[in-house]
């Protein structure tokens, strides 16, 4: 109702409008303006003369001073500058311009100060089903974008609106203009075009412009698409414009209590982390923005809850969400109000090890408090699914990969089976308790499960020449950051050191670090190497499979052949994202051959539906064998020998030293005598895994000065170029030491690179 005042009196101006000093005053203080909310400009009550305090309608009205308003299409901004603005523009009002207000024009720019300009088209009037349209029109009502004016020495404005101004308006004043007409079809508010504009997103990529008008509309939604394609901001943007919409300004907000408003669950700590980031970079751009929180293990669990009494917007890994909302009624009552349910990466939250919490806190949202009437809500009661818990909640299920069954199964096309082993994944689905019957299934890459400018190889090698190869192609294939998988911690805890003595900067990703020590290798992992010859390497288990978008990152490679074909498509997916280009290698050993040929044509079965005779790789489509110039590994064997001898000696002595630590311990505490060589001849036998006991007793027998002239002489070779089959008979008379003589990884010869 105030707000209908403010349009009328808005409106009223407008017909007085002096289109050219307000062009002539837009055109002077177009580079400060900036985007606020309408409830946070400076209203004051009108003053009405005394002659007209009974005339009706009167009663509330209120004014605002300094504001233009101009009209995009059926978007009503207020158009203002900052306090830096020419005094003399600020303190007169003149009136609104006619012409734009009808679209005679083009608006000026509705962002902020030097805030990029947005150009834009207006929206298809073909929109969305009547009901879309309906409830399109209710948002618009809620939104209207803003853009606000602080009027000079107006404290209250100041505060209020620009909190953020000076921050954004130095980093906006560094932009170019930046057209952003292909997001106008989706209908976003000025503020959040003018927020994308900041990231430079100047188009939205095919799940988004699929994706977001439905959910704008009030939708469930499951969403598939290719990996790097941009699903955060799939599910980010509308819930932000929701929360634009709906939330008061800034200073009111201080003292009201607060609610969340979206919950998004994420299988893994680092990708919890890595969509707080990423909405956090998005609403950096608006002049008002959520507070969002990651909620993950291994931090400091009073903190988080402190933070969540305050969050807008929680993104949470389901063990310490449901620890957080299992010790906390408040947590859980404001939890219960939540507007979107968020499942990112569906196929394995769902189905993993998070299983049991997931089903908790989908069960905990639903449950009615007592008292608790939100939940019970019968005054909407259109639909059955209406009346249902939860039924104010919209949810949203991502991931690049959903197994056919799983599909089935969430878009409702599957009868619930409650028996066996799928009985608690049906279970769980049924709970995530979806708005609608049939949630839209929207598939963004039918085609492809794999970004487009991915380019896939195959090594074939021996199971023992793995280390050898991996070397290899970190050699040889030209990378910034490369990420190799393997489908065990061990593996990665022996590749770590290995690649490391071998002069390249490694580091370890996997689940049985402690939390702060996988925040730091990947910190690591993304910092700038000072020295650019060395391309940095992360080396991880599955969890950093998931959603993991590292910029640069160009190739990844599969030490161990993936254990099925959706972990492929994910761990190929960390490289190759948005419009980059990247590469992903597989090494496969003999025992791996089958699994990796199903793996391929799974992988890759629609696409050679699509495909003819003529274009198959020798692997199948889309996978390229590559034929590694054998001579050239055979060079590299040395230096990978003697790393693997180091790495394994240092390993064996560490294990040994915690056994023998742990045993003193134990003896001491038993009150017995401690005696190693006994327990060695104890513990002896010639089972599964005696031999791998036998090399490790080896290797701690290994004295420190053997280690020390390993060390030595590897220095000696990774100081050295190697000899790419440039022959020394050709060479006589001239300094081959000196032409052998280089930086680590440098080739005397011709190398082809993979040829990828
Ligand atoms: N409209 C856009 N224009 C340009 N870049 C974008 C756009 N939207 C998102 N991005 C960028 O694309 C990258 C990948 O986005 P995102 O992490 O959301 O992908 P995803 O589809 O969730 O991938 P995954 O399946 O691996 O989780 C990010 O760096 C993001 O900043």
């Amino acid at each position: 109702m105030a707000l209908d005042k403010k349009r009328k009196r808005s409106e009223g101006y407008g017909k007085r409008g002096k289109a050219s000093a307000v062009r002539s005053k837009r055109q002077k203080i177009s580079a400060m303006k900036r985007v606020a909310s309408v409830d946070s400009l400076a209203w004051k009550q009108v003053e009405i003369p005394e002659m007209f305090d009974d005339a009706e309608g009167f009663y509330g009205l209120e004014e605002v001073e300094g504001v233009d308003v101009v009209r995009e299409g059926n978007t009503v901004k207020f158009v203002a500058a900052t306090a830096e603005s020419d005094s003399s523009e600020d303190s007169e009002f003149e009136g609104f311009d006619d012409a734009a207000a009808e679209g005679a024009e083009p608006p000026s720019a509705p962002a902020g100060p030097a805030a990029p300009a947005i150009s834009g088209k207006e929206p298809e009037a073909s929109g969305p089903s009547s009901e879309g349209r309906r409830e399109k029109g209710k948002r618009d009502k809620q939104k209207v974008p803003a853009t606000a004016q602080a009027a000079k020495g107006d404290p209250e404005l100041e505060t209020n609106v620009f909190a953020q101004a000076t921050d954004i308006a130095e980093a906006d004043a560094e932009k170019d203009d930046v057209a952003m007409s292909e997001w106008v079809p989706i209908g976003l508010s000025s503020q959040m075009l003018t927020a994308l504009a900041r990231l430079k997103f100047t188009k939205p990529t095919a799940i988004q412009s699929q994706a977001i008008p439905h959910v704008l509309n009030g939708h469930d939604l499951i969403g598939k698409a290719a990996t790097g394609s941009g699903k955060t901001l799939a599910f980010g943007i509308p819930i932000v414009e929701n929360w634009l919409a709906t939330t008061q300004p800034a200073g009111d907000r201080a003292t009201s209590k607060r609610q969340p408003i979206a919950l998004v669950l994420s299988p893994t700590r680092e990708l919890a982390h890595q969509i707080t980031d990423h909405l956090k970079q998005l609403c950096a751009g608006l002049s008002t923005s959520p507070y969002i929180c990651s909620v993950t293990g291994g931090l400091a669990v009073q903190k988080q809850q402190r933070q969540l009494e305050k969050a807008d917007i929680v993104i949470g890994t389901p063990g310490r969400m449901w620890e957080v909302m299992s010790t906390s009624n408040s947590v859980l009552s404001a939890l219960r109000g939540i507007r979107f349910l968020v499942v990112d990466e569906a196929d394995r939250l769902l189905q993993d090890g998070h299983f049991k919490e997931a089903e908790e806190i989908l069960k905990a949202l639903d449950r009615s408090a007592p008292g608790d009437e939100k939940n019970d809500d019968s005054s909407d009661n259109s639909s059955d699914q209406a009346t249902a818990p939860g039924h104010h909640r919209q949810t949203l299920v991502f991931s690049a990969t959903f197994n056919k069954a799983l599909q089935q199964k969430l878009a409702g096309k599957a009868r619930y089976n409650l028996m066996g082993e799928a009985e608690s994944l049906e279970y769980l689905l049924k709970r995530l308790n979806f708005r609608e019957a049939q949630p839209k299934f929207l598939d963004a890459n039918p085609v492809s499960q794999m970004a487009e400018n991915l380019k896939e190889g195959l090594i074939q090698c021996g199971d023992l020449e793995k280390d050898l190869y991996l070397y290899a192609v970190l050699l040889l294939q030209p990378t910034r950051r490369a990420l190799v998988f393997t489908n065990s911690i061990n593996t990665v805890r022996r590749l770590t050191p290995f690649l490391q003595n071998l002069n390249l900067p490694a580091f370890a990703l996997h689940s049985d670090m402690e939390q702060k020590a996988r925040l730091r290798s990947i910190e690591r992992f993304k910092a700038d190497n000072p020295d650019k010859q060395a391309s940095s390497v992360l080396i991880a288990t599955d969890v950093a499979a998931r959603g993991l978008d590292i910029p640069s990152i160009d190739l990844v490679i599969h030490y161990h052949v993936p254990r099925s074909a959706d972990d492929y498509v994910h761990r190929s997916g960390r490289t190759a994202r948005a419009a980059n280009s990247g590469v992903s290698i597989l090494l496969c050993g003999p025992k791996e051959a089958v699994p990796t040929q199903r793996l391929i044509a799974k992988v890759h079965a629609a696409a050679a539906a699509n495909t003819s005779r003529s274009k198959l790789t020798s692997s199948g489509v889309g996978v390229q064998t590559i034929d590694i110039d054998r001579r050239l590994v055979s060079h590299l064997r040395p230096r990978v020998v003697l790393s693997k001898k180091i790495t394994e000696t240092t390993l064996a002595k560490e294990k040994g030293a915690k056994e023998d630590t742990w045993m003193k311990q134990a003896a001491k505490e038993l009150g017995v005598e401690y005696d190693p060589d006994e327990l060695e001849h104890v513990g002896s036998w010639k089972g599964r895994g005696s031999g791998k006991k036998q090399r490790e007793k080896e290797a701690r027998a290994v004295t420190k000065d053997e280690v020390k002239q390993w060390r030595w002489e590897l220095k000696e070779l990774l100081s050295r170029r190697v000899n790419n089959g440039v022959s020394e008979k050709y060479l006589a008379g001239v300094d081959v030491d000196g032409l052998l003589s280089g930086a680590r990884g440098s080739f005397l010869g011709v190398v082809e690179g993979l040829g990828l």
